[in-house]
């Protein structure tokens, strides 16, 4: 049976539409730029925290560097065996090589509700807002309902556990550098809405017209990625995009909007991308390190640049912005005065 969801008819779709003229399209339309030259981010080792005072001061300080001058970074001896990542990406294949009925109905063969698999951009509504890639977007807190699928779910907790607790360390040490209390973090995020996502990338026939993921910056304080053997994300620096090199050592961390507004832009939340190929399929997991619904999301540095918001209001707003424009908008909504500044 097909595992492959129907990409190139929604494609077609959205492309007939906009040739007969039925469809407004407000949305980017650029064409796939050219990007410059494959960059190697900051490689910050990890083991340094565990030794003496000055080995950990030091390491911290090159966390909260590469937090502000990168946004996106490199960790190695992140405490998650490399093993127990590829048992992750293993286990993903498994997932994604079952039948796409299995996968997209509702009670899809994991039992999680049908709006967790996710396909083509469920959102876009022009032909380049497709992603070529799907993904399962699975709450932390719902990881244990994988109950039938024994080694899908003790892998996934085991790796959740430990980028959870990755996350939160690395959320307090930024916090730290701007003043913040050590359980800021932990506080708001322990029952918070925190996940885990399986992206999987097939190979694109028409892989100058469309992305395997469209631009877009995280909605959440802080993403640790896994994209260990096939390039394809890029991420946008100074307004010109870099390919980042995949590596199977490291685990990739990237600041999201909520730590953007928290740090009032001191830490930047920077838009990326994944390009599609048309020869080789793409694997790679996240987790998304969220607040519960209600937390306040505000600026800690005054005067601040942004309003405040509700976690769920932001994404609400999203929610919104998406439905009428494809895009998703994000800060900008937020700020206070009306200042654009530069990426
Ligand atoms: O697959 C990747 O390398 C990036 C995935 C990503 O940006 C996301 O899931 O938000
Ligand atoms: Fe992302």
């Amino acid at each position: 049976m097909e595992i492959e969801p129907p990409l190139e008819e929604r494609y077609n779709e959205l492309k007939k539409e906009e040739l007969n003229g039925r469809r407004i399209i407000e949305a980017d339309e650029e064409a796939i730029e050219e990007c410059e030259e494959e960059i190697e981010l900051p490689v910050i080792d990890l083991g340094q925290l565990k030794k003496g005072n000055l080995e950990r001061e030091e390491c911290k300080k090159e966390i909260v560097e590469a937090a502000m001058n990168w946004g996106f970074f490199q960790v190695i001896n992140h405490g998650v065996a490399e093993k127990v990542l590829n048992a992750m990406i293993n286990e993903q294949k498994k997932v994604f090589n079952q039948p796409f009925v299995n996968k997209s109905l509702s009670g899809n063969f994991l039992n999680l509700p049908s709006t967790h698999y996710r396909w083509g951009n469920p959102v876009a509504i022009s032909s380049s807002q497709i992603s070529w890639s799907e993904a399962f977007h699975i709450p932390v807190l719902e990881v244990s309902t994988l109950n039938h699928h024994i080694t899908l779910r003790t892998t996934m907790e085991g790796v959740v556990k430990k980028l959870g607790s990755l996350a939160e360390k690395i959320s307090e040490i930024l916090g730290q550098s701007l003043g913040i209390k050590s359980n800021y973090f932990k506080e708001r995020c322990e029952k918070g809405k925190s996940s885990f996502r399986m992206n999987r990338y097939p190979p694109c026939p028409i892989a100058s017209q469309v992305y395997g993921l469209i631009p877009h910056t995280d909605t959440d304080y802080l993403t640790i990625l896994y994209q260990p053997h096939i390039s394809g994300l890029q991420l946008m620096k100074s307004a010109k995009w870099f390919p980042v090199k995949p590596n199977p050592q490291a685990l990739l961390l990237n600041i999201g909007d909520l730590f953007q507004v928290v740090s009032n832009d001191i830490f930047r939340s920077l838009k990326h991308r994944v390009v599609a190929s048309v020869g080789v399929e793409r694997y790679s997991f996240a987790y998304f390190y969220c607040p519960s619904d209600d937390v306040m999301i505000e600026s800690w540095l005054k005067p601040s640049i942004y309003k405040q918001f509700s976690y769920k209001e932001y994404r609400q707003q999203i929610e919104k912005d998406v439905e009428k424009t494809g895009n998703k908008v994000g800060l900008s909504r937020f700020f206070l005065h009306n200042i654009i500044l530069p990426h």
